[in-house]
Parts: structure tokens; sequence; C-alpha cells
């Protein structure tokens, strides 16, 4: 079966002559409808710049990104900004909440974003799926940090995207907060068939993966079916420890 997203052969420079670092090369990666994967790799190993890649914010050198047998790299600005907003989830480390804006509100930007005026009970859904049914009319500075989380990620999933994306969701958050938030989305994978692409340094957050792929020098060092968190950890020293094969 044809990945959902599907990387080919992805380069990806930053800067130009002597300082142009090769953020990604060469990567070959596909991900499977329904499918929960974490990217790991040490501090500039190309995690960020593959899920900018991937979600249209960023255009690789060279290489193909299919999502959904759309490739990415053929479209207009225009297309790519249509695509990014109604396909395309992303949440962050931050949150990014709009702080004058009340749950239900941040919850239903995207569709009024995309000129939909949102439903009530879509949105109402759309929170309590997430847990907080009842905090639709609190500010983000009225919520905790996993409650806000939870917000960014109603946000994400309102349009239903193809694919979620997230870059480190539980940095910001403690470990049993963020576990909430990995429940959260291990469910949405399990029960509404969500794709989602993690971008995570803690073993337990990958863990919870069903996949967990290592990229070193912005090639895969590693690609594996579930781990346990400590398989994840010896996996990661070994390979952060290792010298780099150029
Ligand atoms: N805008 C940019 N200009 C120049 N170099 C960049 C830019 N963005 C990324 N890089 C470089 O590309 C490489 C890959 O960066 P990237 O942010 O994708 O790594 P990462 O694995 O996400 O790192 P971290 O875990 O520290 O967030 C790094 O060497 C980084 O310094």
């Amino acid at each position: 079966m044809e990945p959902l997203l599907d990387l080919r052969g992805v380069r990806r420079r930053h800067g130009r002559g002597a300082a142009a670092v090769t953020a990604l090369d060469a990567l070959t990666l596909g991900f499977g409808a329904g499918t929960f994967t974490a990217v790991m790799g040490p501090s500039g190993s190309g995690k960020s710049t593959l899920l900018q890649c991937a979600a249209g914010l960023d255009k690789p050198d060279a290489g193909t990104i299919t999502l959904d047998g759309v490739e990415l790299t053929t479209l207009s600005e225009t297309e790519l900004t249509l695509l990014r907003r109604d396909r395309i989830g992303f949440v962050f480390q931050s949150f990014n909440l709009l702080p004058s804006l009340t749950a239900e509100q941040n919850v239903a930007l995207p569709l009024r974003l995309g000129g939909r005026r949102p439903g009530r009970r879509q949105v109402r859904d759309m929170l309590a799926a997430v847990g907080l049914a009842e905090r639709g009319g609190h500010r983000p500075a009225q919520l905790s940090g996993g409650q806000q989380q939870r917000i960014a990620i109603a946000r994400a999933l309102i349009t239903r995207p193809a694919v979620l994306f997230a870059d480190e969701p539980t940095g910001a958050l403690d470990s049993s907060t963020g576990r909430g938030v990995l429940d959260l989305m291990r469910d949405m994978v399990d029960r509404h068939g969500q794709t989602i692409v993690m971008v995570t340094h803690d073993p337990v957050a990958a863990s919870r993966a069903d996949r967990v792929v290592f990229l070193v020098d912005g090639r895969v060092a590693a690609d594996h079916p579930a781990m346990p968190a400590p398989a994840v950890a010896d996996l990661m020293t070994g390979l952060e420890s290792a010298p780099a094969v150029r």
C-alpha cells in the first residue's frame, strides 16, 4: 500500500557556500495512514526540517514529498497554503494559542480562517474529544499547560487533517501532564485513525508510538517498530555517541 505521506530523496541545505549545512541528506521515509511515528535524533539531525518540509512550510532543494497522492513540490504558494490549512495539523512545544481568544474560539479559528462558519456542536464535540468540554469559555491563561496543549491539539484536528505533526508536544510539560497529552494522541490514532508524526527527545514519549525513526546528519540511522522506553534510551545513547559516517 502507498504511504499516506511519502518523502523520497529529500535534500535540504540551509545557508550558502562554505557555511551551508545539509539538514536533510537524500532522506527517504514513508508514513502509513493511521500510524503514530516518533522521530528522534541528536540536536541538529534534521528533525524540525523534516517536519517543516513535510508540512509544506519549507521547500526541499531536491526530492519529492507526496501527501495523499498530491506532490507538494509541484504546488503553487496558494495551493500550498490551502493544503496546509485543510490537510495538515501542527502542534508545537509552546502551544501557540491566541491569548485573547477563549478555548472555543481558538479551536474554531482554523475553520474561520478557511471561510467556514464553525458549528457550535462541531467545536464542542472537539473540546469533548480532548476532555475539555467544560473549559470552552476559558482563555489560555486560565488553563494549565496540559490543558492548553489539549486545546492546541483540538485546534489542529478540527479540520480533520490527513496528518498531525507535533514538534516536541510534551517538551514544556511535566511528565504526568505529558502522559495525558500522549494518551490523547494515542487515542486519536487508535479510535479515529489519525496519522501522527511527532518529534521528541523523550524516550517515554517515543515509546507510545507505533514506530521510532532516528535521524543522524539528515539521514535515517534507525527505523524500529514500537519499542519500550528503556530500549529507546539505549538506542539513543548508542547512536548519539557513534562517530558520524560520512
Ligand atoms: N534557517 C536555518 N539557517 C541555517 N541553518 C539552519 C536553519 N535551520 C536549520 N539549520 C541547520 O540545519 C541542521 C538541522 O536543523 P534542525 O532544526 O532540522 O535539527 P533538529 O534535529 O530539529 O535539532 P534540535 O533537536 O536541536 O531542534 C542544523 O545543523 C541546523 O543548525
